[in-house]
Order: C-alpha cells, then structure tokens, then sequence
C-alpha cells in the first residue's frame, strides 16, 4: 500500500470525496425526477394510440446531442452506454419488452450489443436465425428484434419476412455514434411491429425481389445514392436489401429499374432508421495515459 498520506492531503481528500457525494446525489435525485415523468409520459402515449413506447427518431436525437457537448475526461464510450442503459430502461418501465436476437453468427457480440444498448433489465432472449427473431417480434406486444446488419449467416433473403403492412419493420440501426474501436460496434438493425409515427426516416430500407440479377442493377441503385446491403435467392429468383436516403420512393426505384431494362422488379418498404453520426478519433476521448 501506498505512504501514509500527508494531513493536509487528506484533508483534500475528504474534501474532493465530498465534492463527489454531492454529485452523485444530485445525479441520483435527477434521475428519481426523470422516474418521476414516466406516468405523464404513459398517458400521453396512450392517448395517441399506445403500443410500442420505443421512439428511436427521438433517441437518435438525443445521442447526437449527448456526442456533440461531449468534453472532458470520460471517455464518450461511457456515457453512450449510460445514457443507452437509462433510456432503454425508461422505455422498459413504460411497457416491458424483451430483446430477441440473432445469435447465428455467434452470441458473444450480440450479447454484448444487447447489454450495451438496452442494459440488463431488459430480458435478453436468444433465437438462432433471423427468421426466429422476426417471428418472435411479429407475436409479441410491443418485443424488439436484433439482427446482424450485415452478414447475417442463416436464413437467407431474412428481409423478405418484413413486406407487408402488418409485418415487423427494421426502425433503427444501432450503434447510432460509429467510431473506430466502438465496444460494442457490431452493426445491427432494430426490428419492431410498425409504428410509423415513431420512426426516423433519414435512411429508408427497400427489399428488391427480381427474377434474375442484371449488371444494370448496381449503376441503378448508386444513381440514387443507394446501397446494396445483402443479396440472397428468393422464391426462384433473388432478392436485394437496399438502404437510400428518406427523400428516394420506392416508386422511383421502379422506374429506374425499369428505365435500365429491369423487368418485374418488386420493390417494398422494409423499414427506415436514422442516420449514422461519425465520430472521428479526436473526439471519441479515448483514454490516454497522462504523463
Ligand atoms: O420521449 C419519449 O417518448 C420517451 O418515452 C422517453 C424516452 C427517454 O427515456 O428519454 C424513452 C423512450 C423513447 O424511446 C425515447 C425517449
């Protein structure tokens, strides 16, 4: 153990650690006071219609401006994951929901991503393939899906299983804040029964089921700023998952198609999200070690 300290340090100790009570209490009883808002806000939610009390349009929001006045020594890592915890708790308390995610492409990252973004409280409920997971959320109440944005391994053309009014929607993206080195930066889409109002359309997703691939697809979809995100077999021919910005139509993915000489193109909302805010590394406050 270290020297005995000197009276006069100790004396700042005890004066430092006082000074950290204080703030912890006030954290503590602004928190209480955020508890104390969920009554007011259940209500107004009921009264709008119920159903999900999930609003990633407004979460998205609030990351960003969380990242944004950011400074100081607390890695911002921490205090995404704080913030993610009391949200996804408040949203909890609102109305109980489960995460139901896809552990095909192995548990230990989504497990993780699950942990960050929505804590512990919220049951964590593992299924194998996404078709599992989506079935899972299109029988619940107000569940959440988790799928691997990107190389999701089982069940093929999964997206497909969103066409369709009634179907679950993808209605975000998580993590919001992408930075190199993000603890738990595993891509993954949020599912959930629709709820349009609630939903952030910067980014919309779009299934594109065709009978057969043309090398004029590509050219067509980055005209429109688009992105090809997966491709897979589909009912004898194949399907696309596609992202575009909010303003792009589905209708106007048709016409280009079929200005490109794509016959038969099916194109069909699958869902939307907000978009991604880049950190750079200068702001992402990674500890440094001080000299
Ligand atoms: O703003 C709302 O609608 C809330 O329900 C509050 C709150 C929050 O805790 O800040 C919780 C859930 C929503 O997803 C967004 C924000």
């Amino acid at each position: 153990m270290r020297d005995t300290p000197q009276p006069t340090l100790a004396v700042d100790l005890a004066e430092l650690r006082g000074e950290i009570d204080r703030i912890d209490l006030d954290m503590h009883r602004l928190l209480m006071q955020r508890g104390e808002i969920i009554d007011r806000l259940i209500a107004v939610k009921r009264a709008q219609g119920g159903g999900c009390a999930f609003r990633p349009d407004r979460e998205a929001q609030m990351m960003r401006a969380l990242v944004e006045r950011h400074s100081g020594l607390l890695p911002v890592d921490a205090v995404e994951g704080v913030w993610r915890v009391i949200v996804s708790t408040f949203t909890y308390v609102q109305a109980n929901y489960s995460v139901h995610a896809d552990d095909s492409g192995g548990d230990a990252q989504m497990r993780d991503s699950a942990r960050f973004h929505f804590g512990f409280t919220v049951p964590y409920v593992p299924h194998h393939g996404a078709g599992a997971v989506i079935d899972a959320v299109a029988g619940s109440r107000g569940d959440l899906g988790m799928l691997r944005a990107t190389g999701a391994l089982a069940d093929g053309a999964w997206w497909v299983r969103l066409i369709g009014e009634s179907a679950p929607k993808i209605i975000a993206r998580l993590p919001f804040v992408e930075r190199p080195d993000h603890p738990a930066g595993l891509p993954v889409f949020i599912v959930a029964r629709p709820a349009a109002d609630a939903a952030s359309r910067d980014i919309m997703l779009y299934a594109i089921n065709l009978p057969r691939w043309s090398h004029s697809i590509p050219a067509v979809v980055s005209g429109l700023e688009g992105e090809i995100l997966a491709s897979a077999p589909h009912a004898g021919g194949l399907s696309l998952m596609v992202a575009a910005p909010g303003r792009t139509e589905a209708a106007r993915f048709a016409q280009e198609l079929t200005a490109a000489g794509v016959t038969d193109a099916r194109v069909e909302p699958i869902g939307s999200h907000a978009e991604r805010y880049q950190l750079t590394e200068a702001r992402s406050g990674v500890f440094a070690p001080r000299s």
